[in-house]
């Protein structure tokens, strides 16, 4: 189930929180919304699960548009940056709700992770810590196996071993059904391991949209040592883009064919070197940089 966000605006009286989004999410894999507060990835993420329509242009699953459209509706899920349940209710009584809405919901499923996550089905829910509510609302989330979920600030209040179990049920569902998943976070580290593809959301634009694997397979980090440093060809011949010099250590990123980096790397004589992956901070702040951002100014750990 492909998702395009084709030319989306959306606006609230003058303020444009999103204007002109153009994006598009293969099945099967997860973006990344990346940005500020105020950045306008709510607003997306509300208008990608057809709560709110485009003031201009549209959301499409497989060329059908989401609103007002009950049957694709059936299959998307946008889960709350703060949980929100019906007043009074009961993690059964929403089950009962969420069972009327999607035509994929399981009972079984539902039964399986309510044990799983040790949550009592028959509580409050308004009654529960802010980290149950959100096992909660993910527990009914994967109930509903939706093929598209829309997952605001998905992470927050969740200790780092729910963490850890959320997102590998996350990866399974995407592994064995295909299932398609946009999640927004301020948090560059918590998407590190996550996402198939970001983009940067900055003043309600897209400034940024990259496939990882494609810059991890042409970019590194050198950290490389010398007795005495070595001249400006030095720079070039590698295809540096970016480098800090300390004492006789150079710091470096790399673009260009890594497989050929250390056959270039030994003919300077180093005394010694390091060739590491890029951490997803290291790819923006080099990347948006080319663009003339600051990465800190837009993204706030
Ligand atoms: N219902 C609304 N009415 C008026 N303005 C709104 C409404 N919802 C959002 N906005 C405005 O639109 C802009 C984008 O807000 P949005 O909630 O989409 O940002 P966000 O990136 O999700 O931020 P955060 O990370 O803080 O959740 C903000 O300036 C916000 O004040």
């Amino acid at each position: 189930m492909k998702l395009a966000v084709n030319g989306a605006d959306k606006s609230f009286g003058k303020k444009k929180a999103v204007e002109h989004i153009d994006l598009s999410v293969e099945e099967g894999t997860i973006h990344g919304l990346l940005g500020s507060n105020g950045a306008g990835k709510t607003t997306l993420m509300k208008v990608m699960s057809g709560i709110y329509k485009a003031d201009t242009g549209s959301v499409t699953y497989d060329d059908n548009n989401i609103f007002e459209n009950p049957s694709v509706k059936s299959d998307v899920i946008f889960m709350h940056d703060i949980p929100f349940f019906f007043k009074g209710a009961t993690l059964k009584k929403m089950a009962k709700f969420y069972k009327t809405m999607y035509k994929n919901w399981s009972d079984d499923r539902f039964r399986q992770l309510a044990a799983h996550f040790g949550i009592v089905t028959d509580k409050q829910l308004n009654q529960m810590s802010k980290g149950m509510k959100r096992q909660a609302a993910f527990i009914l989330a994967f109930s509903a196996r939706p093929k598209v979920m829309l997952l605001d600030e998905p992470f927050d209040g969740l200790d780092p071993i729910m963490r850890k179990q959320v997102k590998n049920i996350l990866m399974q569902d995407i592994a064995n059904h295909n299932m398609t998943v946009v999640a927004s976070s301020h948090n560059l580290r918590e998407m590190e391991d996550l996402c198939d593809s970001v983009s940067i959301m900055h003043d309600g634009k897209i400034l940024y949209h990259k496939e990882l694997t494609d810059i991890r397979g042409t970019h590194c980090k050198l950290q490389i040592a010398f007795k005495e440093l070595p001249g400006d060809e030095f720079f070039t011949d590698l295809n540096i883009v970016h480098h800090k010099t300390k004492g006789r250590i150079i710091t470096c990123i790399v673009k260009g064919n890594i497989d050929q980096l250390e056959e270039k790397v030994t003919k300077y004589n180093p005394l010694m070197y390091d060739i590491l992956p890029l951490t997803l901070e290291e790819i923006f702040t080099y990347e948006m940089g080319e663009l003339g951002y600051e990465i800190s100014n837009i993204i706030v750990e």
